[in-house]
């Protein structure tokens, strides 16, 4: 007889691989449709760089010649940190919750980026320290909260293994939740703290020395800075998270959140939907849907290169190049937001200029 606790577990890790079962590579007979109309636009040969490369990965991902991309959504998810214990961020974790309300209440960042992009905001509790039942209630924000806040990864593992698998879960039952109304998704994240889980998970999976990839986050000084380094060394030293098992890294340095982002990059693979993943934590997140399913990066736009030191050996890792390297260093997903623009732009180049023979116009270079 098996223990009766070993029932849910199972059926967790089977929803995970059932899901990854529904993830395919990008479609080349449409990469390579688009790329033929694209070779014949009136004007030089590829003359319009990565927009073009972004219209063929958008035909690939959702096998059309008209990617829809209308319908464009921005899901920040939101936890606490047990690490802020440490002394890892310049802001208090209260803040965490505060900013949820300013999200509901429109006045935040991603607020104003979202609205300029005609993309909707949709709050995750993925597992904030804080109360937010009037929000749920009031159906303002989703309610998958894991735990209130994590534990302090530098004295143990910041979450169990089932709690992981349970946080990449939500993640993907948002994406499946949200799938029929959204055409494009974009990550975000909000959660004091959290450039500390995602320095260790980036240092973890390439192996970088955490110096080399620990940044300032909200804006630490030098002292700081020197104590978050020994901050994420002393995780990874007590944790020894294993980089080729992404809930095992998740649970011992990760994050409430970055689980959830983790599984909602997978859930809008699994659709076959773009997913535009926004800065350091974000990508972080991806760093974790990557490890447990490499064909997610086929549907993963990277949306921008953050200021944050160590978002570069993120995106190498994942072998992408960020759209745009704007200076930005928010998080909540005002990134995504912003590079939506772009993708309805590489959208509107593929369907809408025309070819040489179409408009008549003499495609053949001189001798
Ligand atoms: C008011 C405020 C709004 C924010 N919105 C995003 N973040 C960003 O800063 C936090 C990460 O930085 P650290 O690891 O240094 O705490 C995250 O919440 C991230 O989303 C904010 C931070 C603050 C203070
Ligand atoms: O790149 C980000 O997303 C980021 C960087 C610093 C602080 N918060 C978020």
């Amino acid at each position: 007889m098996r223990p009766k606790s070993f029932q849910p577990r199972q059926e967790q890790v089977n929803f995970l691989e059932a899901t990854f079962r529904k993830i395919f590579p990008q479609d080349t007979e449409y990469r390579e449709k688009a790329r033929a109309r694209l070779e014949q636009l009136t004007m030089p040969h590829w003359a319009l760089g990565d927009l073009m490369d972004l219209a063929v990965d958008l035909a690939g991902i959702t096998r059309s010649l008209k990617p829809p991309v209308k319908r464009k959504r921005v899901v920040v998810m939101a936890g606490d940190h047990g690490v802020t214990a440490e002394g890892v961020s310049r802001y208090p974790s209260e803040v965490t919750a505060q900013m949820v309300y300013n999200f509901v209440n429109g006045g935040a960042g991603i607020n104003a980026l979202a609205r300029q992009a005609g993309a909707e905001v949709t709050v995750v509790d993925m597992g904030t320290a804080a109360d937010l039942d009037d929000l749920v209630k009031a159906g303002k924000i989703i309610a998958r909260k894991i735990g209130n806040g994590t534990q302090n990864m530098a004295h143990g593992p910041a979450m169990t293994r089932t709690h992981a698998v349970m946080a990449v879960e939500a993640g993907i039952e948002v994406a499946n939740q949200l799938a029929p109304e959204t055409d494009v998704f974009g990550t975000g994240d909000m959660g004091i703290g959290n450039t500390t889980p995602s320095t260790a998970i980036v240092a973890a999976m390439t192996g970088a020395p955490v110096a080399e990839v620990t940044g300032r986050g909200t804006g630490l000084d030098d002292d700081q800075l020197q104590q978050k380094i020994q901050v994420v060394e002393r995780a990874l030293k007590i944790n020894r998270p294993d980089p080729s098992d992404g809930i095992d890294v998740l649970s011992k340095v990760g994050g409430f959140e970055i689980g959830g982002i983790a599984g909602l990059i997978i859930g809008a693979a699994a659709h076959r939907k773009p997913v535009l993943v926004d800065g350091f934590i974000s990508t972080a997140g991806a760093l974790i849907a990557y490890a447990l399913e490499p064909f997610v990066r086929d549907f993963i736009i990277c949306a921008h290169r953050s200021v944050e030191q160590g978002h570069r050996a993120m995106h190498e890792r994942l072998g992408l190049r960020p759209l745009m390297d704007l200076n930005m260093r928010l998080g909540e997903g005002t990134g995504a937001a912003l590079a939506m623009n772009l993708v309805e732009a590489a959208v509107a180049v593929l369907t809408e200029v025309a070819t040489f023979e179409e408009a008549g116009v003499t495609g053949t270079p001189v001798e």
